[in-house]
């Protein structure tokens, strides 16, 4: 079966008034969306359930993170089980804020996969590459490691409910977009470690999607490369070209 092309938006900590987000929220509904694309919106917690009820049936929510306990003594923190009970099917785990400003390891990283593939969410993991990690030739060994951790402590039948998104930490929210070939290059080199590491048939099913200064501008000719099965929008998201991003292939 083809990969489902799949556009997700991390709102990130914006915008911050609710009026704004119904402004978004307002211009997705009435929008003609292309109904082959899996889209999903991942607004802050706060407003995870607001805009659930008043989002259209086929824009999923996901969180942008989660714990990964189940409940407890955890201030501050959602687990994987109040975001299933509260009707919230994806969340974005490893995301490179979180690594980097939270300092996330990648071993916590493949625990919260771990515990939100258990708690019966599906998963945007993201992996990346800083700057100067590219500059010194090691984008592959670290995105090779970051995804180690993960392959590690999951269970083949788990990657069925992990979209990996492949999101080179120069390019976030910097305006510097990864080439076509940059990023079809190191996605190629994912799916490849997947069928060493994991199986061909989870190479072959995964969607790897590329995140880092996706707009309505360029995102067609990264769209067309083989390995691309998708975006995970930052800035462009709380756009009106969020529409045309989504709509890429039909266009
Ligand atoms: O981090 C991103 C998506 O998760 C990308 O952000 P920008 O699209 O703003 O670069």
């Amino acid at each position: 079966m083809p990969r489902q092309f799949f556009v997700g938006g991390n709102f990130k900590m914006n915008p911050i008034s609710r009026a704004q987000k119904k402004i978004i929220i307002d211009e997705l509904n009435a929008a003609d969306l292309d109904p082959n694309t899996e889209v999903v919106i991942a607004p802050p917690s706060l407003y995870l359930l607001p805009l659930k009820d008043i989002v259209r049936n086929d824009i999923k929510v996901s969180a942008q993170n989660c714990y990964c306990k189940t409940s407890g003594a955890y201030t501050g923190e959602i687990s994987p089980a109040q975001l299933a009970d509260a009707g919230i099917p994806y969340v974005i785990i490893g995301h490179s804020e979180r690594r980097t400003l939270f300092h996330e390891t990648s071993e916590l990283v493949a625990q919260k996969t771990k515990a939100a593939l258990d708690g019966s969410l599906s998963v945007i993991l993201c992996v990346g590459e800083t700057l100067q990690e590219r500059e010194a030739g090691k984008t592959t060994q670290v995105v090779e490691s970051q995804l180690r951790e993960v392959v590690t402590v999951l269970n083949e039948s788990d990657w069925d409910r992990v979209v990996i998104a492949y999101e080179p930490v120069w390019a976030i929210g910097t305006g510097r977009v990864a080439t076509a070939a940059q990023a079809q290059e190191v996605h190629a080199y994912i799916r490849q470690y997947l069928s060493t590491a994991v199986s061909s048939a989870v190479s072959g099913n995964t969607r790897i999607i590329y995140g880092g200064s996706v707009t309505a501008a360029n995102c067609k000719e990264l769209s067309t490369q083989i390995d691309v099965d998708g975006f995970l929008v930052g800035g462009a998201s709380l756009k009106p070209e969020f529409v045309n991003i989504i709509n890429v292939k039909r266009n």
